[in-house]
């Protein structure tokens, strides 16, 4: 019995493209993981280790980014559709392009009740935290969230940092800064704090703060964000930060005729910076 090649098909998966639209100072953001794959007559890449017909995986994913741009990304619908078009007619070999999109919705922080121009909270996800320690002679509580992923689509640098022969990161003058904040704080009572309405409170405090504060770097960021906590809550003690910097990098799209004024970003995972750091009243144990 001879043996032959099956269903095969072969593409880019979970490209992180994020479109920032910023004609006007306020931004709009749509966040996908774009996932392309053709399928159609790719027989002699697995038979003969003929390429002639492969569109690379690396073209897929470069125009995945290019049509972030040059299409935009009005829906998810209406953006693979163009994607999968550019696909297919980029590859005679093909028979079909499949283009999967998912995208992960995010809410304008709001700041006295109003929605912040680029400053921007992931929809879902984020846990709330207790935890307590009862003992014979005192109880400590302390109160927080994990997971609350903010972005900001400007207001944010870093640069005038430490150079060595190792240094190779440029300044950045306009960046993107996001972070999936853990914040967890200590109370210095447990008599009288009416515990869901200073959750509310406190998370509120964190969110405006980051979109308000002009940020140099996301250590000054969360400096900022829990100094406000404590002059806002006389009856926080501490609040502690574990903030990864989840790095947005500008894609070159200078090799397709296009220019890239800060609109459309990978959105890397590993590695990240992680940035720690607690805010405490003078004088208090941290
Ligand atoms: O906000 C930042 N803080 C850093 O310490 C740092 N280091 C780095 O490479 N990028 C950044 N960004």
């Amino acid at each position: 019995m001879g043996i032959v090649l099956g269903p095969n098909r072969y593409g880019k998966a979970e490209s992180r493209v994020v479109r920032i639209v910023r004609d006007t100072a306020r931004h709009e953001i749509r966040d996908l993981n774009v996932s392309t794959a053709l399928h159609g007559d790719f027989a002699a890449a697995h038979t003969d280790g003929d390429q002639s017909q492969v569109l690379p995986t690396d073209t897929q994913k470069n125009t995945a980014f290019a049509y972030a741009k040059k299409h935009g990304v009005a829906s998810p619908e209406d953006y693979a559709i163009a994607l999968g078009g550019r696909l297919l007619e980029a590859t005679p070999a093909a028979r079909g392009a499949s283009v999967k999109v998912e995208e992960y919705a995010w809410d304008r922080i709001e700041v006295d009740g109003r929605g912040h121009d680029h400053s921007f909270v992931r929809r879902g996800g984020e846990v709330r935290l207790a935890r307590v320690d009862v003992e014979r002679d005192r109880t400590e509580v302390r109160a927080g969230l994990e997971d609350l992923v903010v972005l900001k689509s400007t207001g944010s640098e870093f640069k005038d940092f430490l150079h060595d022969e190792y240094t190779t990161l440029p300044d950045a003058d306009d960046r993107i800064l996001a972070t999936a904040l853990r914040a967890e704080w200590t109370y210095a009572r447990v008599d009288g704090i009416d515990w869901n309405a200073t959750y509310a409170d406190v998370r509120a405090i964190m969110l405006a703060t980051f979109a308000t504060t002009h940020s140099r770097a996301l250590q000054e960021t969360l400096y900022a964000m829990g100094r406000a906590v404590l002059e806002a809550h006389g009856d926080i003690q501490a609040i502690a930060f574990r903030a990864p910097n989840k790095h947005h990098f500008l894609v070159d799209l200078e090799p397709f005729g296009l220019d890239n004024a800060g609109e459309v970003f990978i959105a890397a995972d590993r590695p990240y910076g992680l940035i720690e750091a607690t805010v405490v009243r003078e004088g208090e144990p941290s």
